[in-house]
């Protein structure tokens, strides 16, 4: 049977520290990127809003317009640096995501865009639930005051390797995302994420090894470097989980860089040990990915 990691290949998260200077977090993202690709990454997943800071007060500033693609230098100056950079460190990198705003509508998304080695641009998610909660005492943050979600599920396909889905944060919270792209036959689940002081000392870790345990895949998650000035604390803890939920390599909460080889053959093997996957009882319950889905692939 064909394996879903066509060959091993090296992964690296970039945990990166963000400033309020998009020029600087441009330049100071292909500063760290071309880091890990000198060590051998061939993929690459920067952070949720690593080109600003996170909050519902920054999203319209810093938004660019994407659409039409391909949008001018001037409409959305992080597109062209993701799609250089990606050409100039020869690897696949998933752009954490930037706050875009869609000229026709004026609706504004948290989106993730996805380029090829020859600077391509390969996909786009944009968030599909929205980060809304409201902890009294702790925290209250609405993403919904400002953004609207997208509507689809992402799912990358390279051609060396096989099967990428990207998300974003909060959507890690909702299992059937992660079910139907582990379904469609991703070997690796992505999600640029800024989770907070309190969720991510609650969640952070046990989502990402619950998504892993689920789909028996590998599953990454790349947060912003901590920043005790900004408004939003993000938890940092970047993290990589193998297809048996175990945590394989995590961050502190300073700047830094994951990079760890996903190795071919690897999800077989601990499917074969736990042959979860084949024991699903459909006819007991559904099947999240049979059903009516939307997908980009
Ligand atoms: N940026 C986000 O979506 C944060 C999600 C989060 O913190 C959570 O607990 O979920």
């Amino acid at each position: 049977m064909a394996q879903l990691l066509k060959q091993s290949v090296k992964l690296a998260l970039v945990q990166l520290a963000s400033t309020a200077d998009k020029a600087h977090n441009l330049a100071h993202a292909r500063t760290k990127v071309l880091e890990a690709t000198k060590l051998g990454a061939k993929i690459v997943v920067l952070p949720e809003c690593f080109n600003s800071p996170y909050g519902t007060k920054y999203f319209a500033q810093y938004a660019e317009t994407l659409l039409p693609s391909p949008p001018t230098e001037a409409q959305s100056p992080s597109y062209h640096a993701l799609s250089n950079l990606a050409k100039e460190a020869n690897a696949y990198i998933i752009g954490g995501s930037i706050p875009e705003l869609e000229e026709k509508t004026k609706k504004l998304y948290n989106t993730s865009l996805t380029f090829s080695p020859t600077g391509e641009l390969l996909a786009t998610h944009r968030k599909v639930h929205l980060f809304d909660i409201d902890i009294p005492g702790k925290i209250r943050f609405k993403e919904s005051e400002v953004l609207d979600p997208g509507n689809k599920v992402t799912i990358l396909d390279l051609p060396e390797y096989g099967k990428v889905a990207v998300a974003i944060c909060y959507d890690i919270r909702f299992p059937e995302l992660a079910m139907v792209a582990a379904r469609k036959g991703a070997f690796l689940l992505l999600y640029p994420g800024a989770f907070n002081l309190t969720t991510g000392a609650l969640h952070w870790e046990l989502l990402a090894r619950a998504r892993a345990v689920d789909n028996q895949v590998y599953v990454g998650l790349c947060s912003p470097a901590r920043d005790m000035s900004a408004d939003y604390n993000a938890w940092g803890h970047s993290l990589l989980i193998d297809p048996n939920a175990e945590v394989l390599q995590m961050l502190d909460e300073k700047e830094g860089i994951v990079l760890q080889e996903l190795v071919q053959g690897r999800i077989e093997e601990v499917r074969k040990g736990i042959p979860v996957q084949t024991q699903r009882r459909f006819d007991v319950y559904p099947d999240v990915s049979a059903g009516k889905v939307r997908y980009e692939e």
